[in-house]
Formats: structure tokens, C-alpha cells, sequence
């Protein structure tokens, strides 16, 4: 199968708007190194450039992809990265995103025009045509155990992402919201490692003493989830071969655990994870793979220091230090690195190539090597924005990022009437898990009075809460205890709750990332998903703005005797 990717250059990625990335593409601890690199692919890969002109108003991140398709001032989102394939559930629900009233227009970049590099790869055609995870060549022990949790076939992202793991490259994985991103990095680190691993003949020999594998995310919700998600692989027996290092919980019990139980794998919160290496009771020296799970955000200013230390001892190599001449390289060539998010900025791609060797980006149906990809570097003017930097361009970023399976509408209402349109949405769209995202947390515990107060099982969680609490209130939600989940953005990355099938912002999301990010926690993995933003009157031009950013139908509508009324478009600049 020949892929053509076509326009990959400068605006692949509109950089996510938010304050986080670009302060960290270029700085952190790492630099651009000039290495010389080969970037293999499937043994059978290879792949041609030729340097075309750039006739496209709307070169985008989408463009990278063979399915989409950007028509007669149309964005036709077609079904893209996707739950498992035709046999399983997701294709099963034969969800198709109705556009034909929508007037968006094609996303342009706000960057210059240039010539643009056409690379087309070859690849091997099964990586994307994987019907089981036998095909992926996963180890025995390892099927078993996926079979036992009634998990047989891979996502897109999956299939697209396993084999290029196990080949060693560093990859940023990107893919829409609940399309199976922790598998996708998860499946080839436990091919590798820990007790369902591929047998080599190092076994016998190898006298292990440090962990494996370092996965870092930014909430400790997110953290425990993923904890889970690999106990629930490692089965029953060897569930203790993984530890949780997430903040807000006992540290010393974290650290007697790590003694006593000697786990293979570690995934916690930057913090906890830096606190417990600076002490010395985390060795990751000898680590081979780190996993920086939502790294946009990861990467923002807030984690810096704590993401500093974790880059730079992870997967460091007893015996060099940072003054080695091929130190910096030297300790990056010892692991792999796996940067995983929905919305990839510029920033990220500037700090994959630069710790990375070989790295690609991984999307469903497609693989890119970075190195093909320029990134126009940050600029910043005396507001912080300059009309043409990568910052202000639109978020195409969170365009990828939106699950085709999605239904978006907004209404209007006044700020005292907010939680009785919720109610009179709830019920008009009989929605029965919802997640209803404020921007403050003081106001979440006014809002589930209210609703309790006319009989609506709600629950609020946000960081304040100690996190036995947060777990509990969670859990109890996920078991479907409570109708609504009143949160605020702690909740708007990566939590997987996949009967979760409306989303509520009662307060406008900061920018077209956070509405993508939000409005992911519906329609996971191809299921069906409502997202409704209840504004005020004169809120509704922010509504249009990132209905336009993200080129999606969000559409006005109200609640009036348990109905919803969808309003006819009005016209769309
Ligand atoms: N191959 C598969 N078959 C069936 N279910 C799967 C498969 N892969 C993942 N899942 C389930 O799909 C759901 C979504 O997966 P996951 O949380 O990894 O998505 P994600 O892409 O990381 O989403 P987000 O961007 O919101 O973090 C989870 O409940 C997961 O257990």
C-alpha cells in the first residue's frame, strides 16, 4: 500500500492555543541536536521527496491523513482513527457525522506560503489491516491475557502504533480522544517487558534493580487510570508488578511498596515521581521506555522542573553524566520515548526530534518521521502573540482531536437559569451519564445542590478534594451511583468513562483545545456522544469562533417541553 502524504510541511500543526507549549519546544533542557538519522519503518519501508508547490489555502494536520477530505469550502470530517475495526462494537453502531447543513469553512493557516515537502512512505500494508492482535505480533502470554479481558482487535491507532514501537522508534502518538491511545503505547512496552513478555536469553541473566518503564500523566486521576488499565493486562497475580506514584497519597507507603514489590513499571504525577527519584528511592537509570501521557500538557510552564528532572534521569546510563560530549545523546539513546496526547502542538514536535532518535509521529493510517515536518519556530511579540506565529494560527490541533461520533449544540440562557437548561437537557436528550464542566471550583457544590434539590443524583470532583475522596466520587459515578459528575477541568483530560454520553459546559472552556479535550470524554471509541454548551447571550460569539476553529457544526438549539429544538443555521463568517 502506498500512502502519499501530501503538504506536510509548515502548518501540519497548528500549535494549540493554549498558554502551555511553545514556552517549552525550545527550552526545557533539550536542544535541537543535529544527528544523522535513518528512519527505518517496516522492513519493507521507503519513502520518496519532492518539493512541490503550495497551492492549498488549508494545509493542515488533517491533510497528513488519506481519509480527509477538505471540498468546495466543505470540511467533510470522514470517520477517522476509530474504535476497533468492522467486527467490533464501535463500527457496529455505523456512526456517521451529519454535516450536510453546516456552512464551516475550510481551516487556513495564518502562516506564510512556502514551498512544501510531498513525501510519500511505503508502507507495509498489515500494519493497518490488523484484525487481531496476533497480527501485531504481540507475545503469546500477552494474547492471552488481552483475550482473557475480551480484548481481540486493535484500534487504527493501535495497529498503527504497536509495530513502530517494537521497532524501537521514539513516537508521538496522536489520535482523537477514546481511540485506544494507552494500548497503543502499553501493548509494545509489555511485549518487552515485565511478565508477559517476549522470552530472550537474557532472561536467566538479568538482575533487575530498576524500573523499566516510567509513564507520567498530569492528573492523578488520569495516573490511577492508567495504573488499572495495566493491572487489568498483568492479571491478578503480577497486578503488584505495577506502582502507582501519584500525588496526594501516602508517599512512604509508595516507597515501601517499590521496595518490596520491585515493580517493572511506574505511572504517577510529575511530582510525586521527581519528589521520590531526587530522595533516591526510585532508580530509572537503567528504564527503557518513558511515557509522557497528554504531554501538551506535561510540557506546560506549571510542570517544568519536575519534567526537567524526570527527562533527564530516566533511561540515564550509569557512567555518563551531562558532561560527557555525547552525554545529552548518550542518555537519550538509552530509552524510548513515547509522547502521547489528542492535540500534538509545535512544541511537541520540536521536543520529540530533539530527545528522539528516529522518531515518527503515529496517527491512525498514518506514520510520519518527524524529521519531515518543519515546525516554524516560536515567536513572540511584547503582547506574547504575533499575528503569524504558530501560537495565534488555528487550532488544528484540536480539530484532530474531536471524535467524528460527536453531536454538538449550544443554547442560550441567563447565568441564574444555567442549572435548570441543564436539567431540561439532561431530560429532553435522556441522557443518563453526564459530565458537566465548570471553570471555577467554588461554584461545582451550588450546582449539585441545585440539581439534588430537584431530585438529580449529582456529585462534584475537583483537586480540593483528598484523593481517597476523589476516587470514591469516581468511582461511584462510573458505577452509575450519580446522574451527573460536576467537575471542572481536572476532568477534561483522559478520563474514561466510556458510558459518559453528554457533556455540559456550563462555563465557556478557555479556548477550541479545552472544548476538544472536554467534549472528548463523550463518544469514546465510536459510541455516540452529545456535547452541549449552555452561554449567555453575549457569550455566543465565542461559541461561533471555536465552531469555526474546530470546523465542526456546533449548533444553536433550546430545551422546551422535553424536546430538543435544533434552530436553523444561521449564516457562518
Ligand atoms: N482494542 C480495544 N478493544 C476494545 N476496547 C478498547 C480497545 N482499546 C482501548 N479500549 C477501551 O477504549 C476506551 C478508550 O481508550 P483510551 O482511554 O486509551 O483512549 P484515549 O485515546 O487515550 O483517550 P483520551 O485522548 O481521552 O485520553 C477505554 O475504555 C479502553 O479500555
Amino acid at each position: 500500500m502506498w500512502i502519499t502524504v501530501g503538504q506536510v510541511h509548515r502548518n501540519v500543526f497548528a500549535l494549540a492555543s493554549s498558554r502551555s507549549c511553545f514556552v517549552l519546544g525550545d527550552h526545557l533542557p533539550f536542544r535541537m541536536l543535529s544527528l544523522p538519522r535513518a528512519v527505518r519503518f517496516h522492513q519493507t519501508a521507503s519513502h520518496g521527496t519532492e518539493i512541490v508547490e503550495d497551492k492549498s489555502s488549508a494545509l493542515t494536520l488533517a491533510s497528513l491523513e488519506v481519509q480527509n477530505k477538505v471540498e468546495n469550502g466543505k470540511k467533510e470530517r470522514v470517520k477517522r482513527t476509530g474504535g476497533p475495526k468492522p467486527s467490533s462494537r464501535a463500527s457496529a453502531l455505523n456512526v456517521k457525522p451529519k454535516f450536510s447543513s453546516f456552512n464551516a469553512k475550510p481551516v487556513k493557516s495564518a502562516l506564510p506560503k512556502s514551498a512544501v515537502v510531498r513525501k510519500t512512505l511505503k508502507i507495509d500494508e498489515s500494519l493497518f489491516s490488523a484484525k487481531s492482535f496476533e497480527e501485531l505480533g504481540l507475545p503469546p502470554l500477552l494474547i492471552d491475557r488481552l483475550n482473557k479481558e475480551g480484548l481481540t482487535t486493535p484500534t487504527e491507532v493501535q495497529s498503527a502504533a504497536i509495530p513502530i514501537i517494537s521497532q524501537k522508534h521514539d513516537a508521538v502518538i496522536q489520535s482523537y480522544t477514546g481511540s485506544g491511545k494507552t494500548l497503543a503505547y502499553l501493548l509494545p512496552i509489555l511485549s518487552e517487558i515485565g511478565p508477559l513478555k517476549r522470552p530472550t536469553e537474557q532472561d536467566s541473566t538479568n538482575k533487575r534493580s530498576d524500573v523499566d518503564a516510567v509513564i507520567v500523566a498530569p492528573s492523578r486521576e488520569l495516573g490511577m487510570q492508567i495504573v488499572r488499565e495495566v493491572e487489568k493486562i498483568l492479571g491478578p497475580n503480577d497486578k503488584r508488578l505495577v506502582q502507582q506514584l501519584v500525588g496526594g497519597a501516602n508517599r512512604s507507603r509508595q516507597e515501601e511498596a517499590l521496595k518490596k514489590n520491585k515493580p517493572f513499571i511506574v505511572v504517577g504525577t510529575p511530582g510525586r515521581i521527581s519528589e521520590i527519584s531526587a530522595a533516591g528511592k526510585l532508580h530509572t537509570h537503567g528504564c527503557r521506555f518513558l511515557v509522557l501521557d497528554e504531554v501538551d500538557q506535561l510540557l506546560s510552564f506549571n510542570y517544568r522542573e519536575d519534567m526537567h528532572r524526570i527527562l533527564e534521569h530516566v533511561g540515564k546510563k550509569s557512567g555518563t553524566s551531562s558532561r560527557d560530549i555525547l552525554g545529552p545523546l548518550a542518555r537519550r539513546s538509552e530509552r524510548q520515548t513515547i509522547l502521547v496526547s489528542a492535540t500534538i502542538p509545535f512544541s511537541v514536535i520540536r521536543a520529540a526530534r530533539s530527545w528522539g532518535h528516529d522518531p515518527v509521529l503515529v496517527r491512525a493510517m498514518s506514520v510520519v518521521p518527524l524529521d519531515s515536518i518543519t515546525v516554524p519556530r516560536p515567536v513572540l511579540s511584547q503582547s506574547g502573540a504575533n499575528s503569524n506565529s504558530p501560537s495565534n494560527s488555528v487550532n488544528q490541533a484540536a480539530v484532530d482531536s474531536l471524535p467524528p461520533s460527536l453531536e454538538h449544540y449550544y443554547c442560550t440562557s441567563k447565568a441564574q437559569h444555567k442549572v435548570d437548561t441543564l436539567r431540561r437537557c439532561i431530560h429532553a436528550l435522556e441522557a443518563q451519564t453526564v459530565i458537566a464542566f465548570m471553570n471555577n471550583t467554588k461554584p461545582l457544590k451550588d450546582v449539585v445542590f441545585k440539581l439534588e434539590a430537584r431530585g438529580m443524583k449529582a456529585t462534584e470532583l475537583h483537586g480540593d478534594l483528598g484523593k481517597l475522596t476523589r476516587s470514591t466520587v469516581l468511582k461511584k459515578f462510573k458505577d452509575g451511583e450519580f446522574r451527573v459528575l460536576v467537575t471542572n477541568e481536572l476532568s477534561a483530560r483522559g478520563l474514561d468513562v466510556p458510558e459518559c454520553d453528554l457533556v455540559i459546559n456550563l462555563d465557556l472552556p478557555t479556548d477550541s483545545t479545552h472544548y476538544a479535550h472536554r467534549a472528548g470524554r463523550t463518544g469514546r471509541l465510536g459510541r455516540k456522544g452529545t456535547v452541549v454548551t449552555i452561554c449567555e447571550e453575549t457569550e455566543t460569539f465565542v461559541v461561533r469562533k471555536m465552531r469555526k476553529q474546530l470546523a465542526v457544526p456546533i449548533k444553536p438549539c433550546e430545551f422546551t417541553e422535553g424536546k430538543l429544538l435544533v434552530h436553523k443555521e444561521e449564516d457562518v463568517e
